[in-house]
């Protein structure tokens, strides 16, 4: 790793422990620090579907330590088991939530690293899998280091920006996406004045993002959803940037429910709308946003979030838990590779293939 790896003011969200994985319940926050002691693929199954633990690189990460901790009790000898058990269990772990393309990135990354050592030892191939692991959640941070340094580029002291959701260190393995910049800022002595959408329905806003920003010192004020309009039009945003979990090869973003508002807010006020996009998060096999598949959630998230009844029993819910901003709206994506215009395919192209020669080396 090139550069030093900020030490968030909370507990990481996810931290290999030797023989099992330190999950830091998300639900929890930011009430109470809890910290899972996760010991099988079931249980990272668990808390991906049930938002322990969130945010698109997170869960990838997340998912292949439990594709080590659900092949870890084969044995040598044991071969043809291993190999009909690996598929199956990279299905089932993928199965968990449809949207964020890095969970099924860091599966086939893994799966795929795996089979290039198919004449080795059971006791081999469990311990490339955890290398895998390993280096997927160690070089997360570095690329989210990388795009905060981009993303620093279009930013200016002073500025009011506003963000969606958390695409911050608890979504990844340090730093965030979008918060990247805001704590790289903050580090350089720079005044930056956050707004965070409180993001209906489950307040990752809230809960995680002021949660976050506020431990680290930042100047974070929370809003609610509706407020973003007004908040733009009484000048106090110059920039919105938020986080991924899939960008289409036509350039259109995934992400969460409430984005494309604040994307066609911003247009309408003429406010630069950044992505900041890990390329595992670019998925250049799904042509455009028509194709990326929307997660829905349980409507008692609506109906009866955090234990209280908030609507008539038995009303009907329509609870998307994603949605799909055209590329028209987004001023640009921020990877670790460059800036990149969303409708430029090619460059789209380019920045994806970029960290695969990386990779190789
Ligand atoms: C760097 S995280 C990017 C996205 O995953 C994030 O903005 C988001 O939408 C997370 O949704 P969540 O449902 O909390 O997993």
């Amino acid at each position: 790793m090139t550069q030093p790896v900020w030490t968030p003011p909370h507990p990481l969200s996810l931290e290999w422990k030797g023989d099992y994985l330190a999950l830091l319940d998300q639900r929890r926050l930011p009430a109470e620090k809890v910290v899972l002691q996760i010991t099988t693929a079931e249980e990272v199954r668990e808390a991906i579907v049930h938002l322990a633990v969130r945010g698109a690189p997170a869960i990838g990460i997340a998912a292949v330590y439990g594709l080590y901790l659900g092949m870890r009790n084969f044995q040598d000898g044991e071969e043809d088991a291993f190999w009909q058990e690996l598929p199956r269990l990279v299905d089932d772990l993928n199965a968990a939530r449809p949207t964020a393309v890095n969970l099924s990135w860091a599966l086939k990354r893994t799966a795929a690293k795996v089979e290039t050592l198919r004449s080795r030892s059971v006791e081999e191939l469990k311990a490339a899998i955890l290398a895998e692991a390993r280096a997927i959640h160690r070089e997360d941070a570095e690329v989210c280091r990388r795009i905060g340094e981009y993303a620093l580029t279009l930013l200016k002291d002073g500025m009011g920006i506003l963000t969606h959701c958390n695409a911050g260190g608890l979504a990844t393995a340090a730093y965030g996406t979008a918060l990247a910049p805001m704590y790289l800022a903050h580090e350089r002595g720079w005044k930056l004045k956050v707004y965070a959408d409180e993001t209906r329905p489950v307040l990752q806003g809230s809960r995680l993002t002021a949660f976050e920003l506020q431990q680290a010192g930042l100047d974070v004020t929370l809003i609610c959803d509706n407020m973003a309009g007004a908040v733009m039009k009484e000048g106090k945003v110059q920039v919105v940037i938020v986080g991924t979990d899939r960008v289409a090869a036509n350039g259109d973003v995934a992400n969460k429910i409430g984005t494309y508002s604040v994307a066609v807010l911003a247009k309408a006020h003429g406010i630069p709308f950044y992505v900041a996009a890990p390329t595992s998060s670019i998925d250049l096999g799904t042509p455009t946003g028509a194709e990326i598949p929307i997660e829905e959630r349980a409507a008692e998230e609506i109906t009866c979030g955090f234990g209280k009844a908030t609507a008539p029993e038995g009303v009907q819910v329509y609870n998307p838990a994603f949605d799909v901003t055209p590329a028209e709206y987004v001023t640009a994506i921020i990877t670790e590779n460059g800036i990149v215009d969303p409708r430029d395919k090619e460059g789209l192209r380019r920045v994806v293939l970029h960290k695969q020669t990386i990779a190789e080396k």
